[in-house]
């Protein structure tokens, strides 16, 4: 099997990559990066340090590159029988219009084979908003061709892998946690379903996205936002301290029981998973900045995403949202020069306050309850 991977970072490295070389896949890397392209091209191939209890060092090999925006990558797109990305919810729109040349090639060429795209994002469904920025780019005429022979395969990526640690003197560097989970909605695939060790198939893909995101994803920024205003610069310093914790626990908790009634999950196994989610935060072994974790706020406190969609669960079912609350708050917050959204969060904050702000970015009613209650939550936050 050969395969194209966009987004050659810690994700693609550290995770899918990984995965697909191990399972003999004929892996070829795109990205823009020029230091990383240059030196997946020079030795074709990396160390993965997985750390944990009993750290490894594993090697990825015979790995390829090419650049996203050039010929190579719209090429292989026409021969690979894979195509997955890793490269953030914001670039998937910029990379559409290559992707689509590629299919375009595929068919001038008569390749009739199954091919397969899986966007591995931290979206619901991120693959099929893909599928939608690939069609806007596709001429009308080859849509129907697309459809039939293209698989939009909407997946779940678990796998913390922060940035190398600074100082680090190798572009290709990656360090991951022991734990991931790659599941893939098996319903969506053209032709014969792959086995590849580590991706897992299933024909719920709703609640598995779910369960991720608005549980550890909820915990995790929740834990960033917190972890910034009591001055914490790591996750891992940020969830050892007792006040932090309690609310991060109390809102994946709430989350949880919305989750726990739309989809029937055990509260049991729910509680455990919250348990473990937990314990990966507090791993000694990575250095996860809550800079990181905490990226792009604008994103993170949009409607469909992870504080704001539990939220509204919590409301559909009429259940506790205390938490969830004040982890919107530290969220409105968060500050970082580095980051763009945070600079436009903080211009937002300026010129039109707290409520109006909240309202625009969130699309919650701006004379509702839960804007008047996280209003007050950040009032008190200062
Ligand atoms: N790092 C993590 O722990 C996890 C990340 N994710 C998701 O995986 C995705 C990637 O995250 P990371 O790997 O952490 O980010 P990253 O920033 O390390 O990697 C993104 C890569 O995409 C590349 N890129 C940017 N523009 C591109 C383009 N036009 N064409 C091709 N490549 C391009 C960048 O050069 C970079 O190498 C995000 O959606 C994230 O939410 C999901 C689970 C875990
Ligand atoms: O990648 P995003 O969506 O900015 O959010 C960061 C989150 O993604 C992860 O990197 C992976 O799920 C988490 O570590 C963190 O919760």
């Amino acid at each position: 099997m050969k395969a194209l991977h966009f987004g050659a970072g810690n994700i693609g490295r550290g995770f899918i990559g990984k995965l697909l070389a191990d399972a003999q896949v004929e892996l070829t890397f795109a990205d823009v990066h020029p230091v990383l392209l240059d030196a997946l091209k020079s030795r074709k191939g990396y160390n993965v340090n997985v750390v944990g209890e009993q750290a490894t060092v594993e090697t990825v090999s015979n790995v390829n590159a090419v650049n996203s925006a050039g010929q190579e990558a719209i090429d292989l797109i026409a021969q690979v029988d894979l195509v997955t990305t890793a490269v953030g919810p914001t670039i998937l729109e910029k990379i559409a219009p290559n992707v689509a040349k590629g299919l375009i090639l595929r068919h001038q060429q008569g390749n009739e084979s199954p091919l397969n795209i899986i966007a591995c994002e931290n979206m619901v469904r991120g693959t099929s908003q893909f599928k939608q920025h690939v069609f806007n780019a596709l001429p009308e005429d080859e849509k129907a061709w697309v459809e039939a022979h293209v698989g939009f395969v909407d997946s779940a990526v678990d796998r913390i892998v922060p940035p190398a640690a600074a100082g680090s003197s190798d572009p290709l560097e990656v360090t991951v946690e022991t734990f991931s989970e790659w599941i893939v909605d098996e319903t969506q695939f053209k032709g014969p379903l792959p086995d590849i060790k580590g991706m897992e198939l299933t024909d719920n893909l709703m609640a598995f996205v779910e369960r991720k995101l608005f549980t550890l994803n909820t915990g995790h920024a929740i834990t960033a936002y917190l972890g910034q205003q009591a001055g914490h610069a790591t996750i891992r310093d940020a969830i050892l301290d007792s006040t932090v914790r309690d609310v991060v626990k109390g809102a994946m908790e709430e989350s949880g029981a919305v989750l726990i009634k739309r989809y029937g999950f055990d509260a049991e196994k729910h509680a455990a998973y919250i348990k473990k989610i937990l314990s990966r935060f507090e791993n000694p072994y990575l250095q996860d900045d809550v800079e990181r974790v905490g990226r792009q706020p604008l994103r993170k406190l949009s409607a469909g995403d992870r504080l704001i969609k539990p939220l509204l669960g919590t409301q559909e079912y009429g259940l506790p949202h205390a938490n969830l609350i004040i982890g919107i708050a530290a969220a409105m917050r968060y500050r970082s020069e580095q980051d763009p959204q945070a600079l436009e969060l903080v211009e937002l904050l300026d010129t039109l306050g707290p409520k109006a702000t909240l309202a625009q970015i969130s699309g919650l009613p701006a004379e509702s309850d839960v804007v008047a209650e996280a209003v007050s939550a950040y009032e008190k936050m200062h």
